[in-house]
């Protein structure tokens, strides 16, 4: 993507604020004219005022000058205010944009993706633009303000010398240009560092990954592997900071010889200029320096954040898939059937994990899914949820009017996903219009009232991170009561009982079926749950999906 493309695309999202941009626009251009007349009034007080030793007029000017410096800063104040209303609305905006794209993705993007990518470009990014606009943009705002008024109060003075100066900003305007191409290449390099930190951080320094370093006697690898991350940013954020200190470098040490060159030329090249005009000139020349660098900065600083923006980019041109809806009210009535016919997949590998599976789940039904490990059963449990689209064949839905599956179905998976919060806090994701009755009915379903009303503070007992304060089973039923809590027709449980003894998984799946009674039921379990006469038996094998002999045929 070209730059001027990238900066295009970053305009857009200012658009609903042009009013406030405007409005700082024009307080820039207020300031200009108050810039210009302080060397002015400057070269007066020399002149006329001190080399004359007129009091009266000197104490106007100084007045005047006062004046002139106390608006000037109150207009700073508030574009300063503006302009971070701005950058944070725009913020705002765009993490609010990114978030939903990235949430609203296919779940193979969760797969390939690591998460401390998608929170990089959510925040440091994002923080990123914000920065540029609010500071880089702002000051340099200020600086233009300050180079239009010098440059005009130089043509009024001399323009021999305003010529001079201006010729070399040129040149180190273009110096600069070159610098800041190589030090966008460096920003992006120094991102990719930051999100593998961010990564190895995460999976290293969480429980699991601390347990498996011990056992595996790799806590040493880890901190190598962390470290060596650490060196590689290192070494970027030094020759990006060397690349930009040299560009810096280079400029003052430029600036550094106009002095010199301000008194020689106006002592041989131009005659007839005033004591206060030399001085005023030279006073410029020096103030020139610091806009000028400020500006150059905006160019390398929107390097940078066009690096950064380019990257936000790419989430925001994720694919858009229909959002879940989520208002809609259960469909009522005789309960959902889906017919499966010729289902297969295949995940990005290329490898066909299901092939042409028939199966029917006629509303009302309890179908038991067994198989053999990485037969593909978890894989057919997301496909029923809605959640995965299968490479090849329908899922049909009856009695769903015209909702879609995934509007109606939901899944405990697998590997469960706890909040660090409270038992009720996380009871109530699925349903936040809860009743203290509803919460103990469920909590009893999956045999969990026991274990809540021994804690100390009940069902407000915080349950750690990823809920690691609870046992296995305890975390597993805990997932099986808050998706009880949800409005569902079809539900697919994907060995919620693993870590359940015989007794308690027998009797949490005894509860399952009470709550889905007319309601459609997928059990998925290694060990067999007990059998009703009326449930279906599917043996996922090799792909192919089969009804086993002697249980009821859908
Ligand atoms: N996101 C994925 N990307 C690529 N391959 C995948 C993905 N998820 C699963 N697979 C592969 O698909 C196959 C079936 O996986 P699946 O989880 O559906 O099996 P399973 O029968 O539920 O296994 P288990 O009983 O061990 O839980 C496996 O070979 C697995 O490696």
């Amino acid at each position: 993507m070209t730059a001027t493309a990238v900066l295009r695309r970053m305009l857009t999202w200012f658009r609903p604020h042009r009013w406030q941009v405007v409005a700082s626009l024009i307080i820039v251009v207020i300031t200009v004219p108050l810039g210009v007349a302080n060397p002015l009034l400057t070269r007066m007080v020399i002149d006329q005022g001190l080399l004359n030793g007129d009091v009266g007029l000197l104490t106007l000017l100084c007045v005047l000058m006062v004046v002139l410096g106390v608006t000037s800063s109150v207009l700073n104040v508030g574009n300063v205010a503006l302009t971070n209303i701005v950058g944070q609305r725009v913020t705002t905006s765009l993490r609010a944009t990114v978030y939903g794209r990235a949430q609203s993705q296919e779940l193979a993007f969760y797969t390939e993706e690591s998460t401390s990518e998608v929170q990089a470009r959510l925040v440091s990014d994002i923080e990123g633009i914000d920065r540029f606009v609010t500071g880089t943009v702002h000051q340099a705002l200020g600086s233009l303000t300050a180079l239009v008024a010098s440059g005009i109060a130089m043509l009024m003075l001399s323009w021999q010398l305003a010529l001079l100066s201006f010729s070399l900003a040129y040149v180190l305007a273009l110096l600069n240009h070159r610098f800041a191409k190589r030090r966008q290449d460096l920003a992006r390099q120094r991102q990719r560092h930051v999100t593998s930190l961010l990564r190895f951080a995460a999976e290293d320094l969480s429980l699991g990954g601390v347990i498996l370093g011990r056992t595996l006697r790799r806590s040493g690898r880890q901190l190598e592997r962390f470290v060596e991350v650490c060196r590689q940013l290192g070494e970027i954020t030094v020759r990006q900071r060397v690349v930009g200190a040299t560009a810096y470098v280079i400029i003052g040490a430029s600036f550094a010889c106009v002095p010199p060159l301000v008194y020689w030329v106006s002592g041989t090249a131009v005659s007839g200029l005033s004591t206060g005009t030399v001085i005023v000139m030279v006073i410029l020349q020096m103030q020139l320096s610091q806009p000028i660098q400020s500006l150059l900065q905006l160019s390398s600083g929107l390097h940078v954040s066009l690096a950064k923006f380019e990257r936000v980019i790419q989430y925001l041109d994720l694919p858009e898939p229909r959002p879940i809806d989520e208002g809609r009210a259960p469909v009522p009535g005789a309960g959902i059937s889906l017919t499966l016919r010729g289902v297969g997949h295949r995940y990005g590998d290329g490898r066909d994990v299901l092939g042409g599976i028939d199966l029917d789940l006629p509303a009302g039904s309890v179908t038991v899914v067994r198989g053999r490990t990485g037969s593909g059963k978890s894989t057919l449990g997301l496909i029923i949820a809605g959640l995965l689209r299968p490479a090849t064949g329908t899922v049909q839905l009856d009695g769903a009017g015209d909702a879609e599956l995934r509007d109606v179905a939901t899944i405990v998976p697998q590997h469960t996903t706890l909040f660090d919060a409270s038992i009720r806090e996380n009871l109530m994701f699925a349903r936040e219009a809860v009743t203290e009755e509803d919460i103990h009915r469920v909590l009893a379903a999956v045999r969990l009232d026991d274990l809540v009303s021994h804690l100390p503070h009940g069902l407000d007992t915080p349950i750690g991170v990823e809920g690691l304060q609870l046992s296995g089973g305890e975390r597993q039923r805990l997932a099986v009561a808050r998706a009880l809590l949800a409005d569902w027709q079809v539900l697919v449980v994907d060995e919620v009982t693993s870590a359940l003894d015989g007794v308690t998984s027998d009797e949490v799946y005894d509860a399952l079926r009470v709550y889905c009674a007319g309601k459609t039921l997928v059990i998925i379990a290694h060990r067999l749950p007990r059998i009703d006469p009326t449930d279906q038996v599917v043996l996922v094998d090799r792909g192919a999906g089969t009804v086993t002999p002697g249980s009821r045929a859908g």
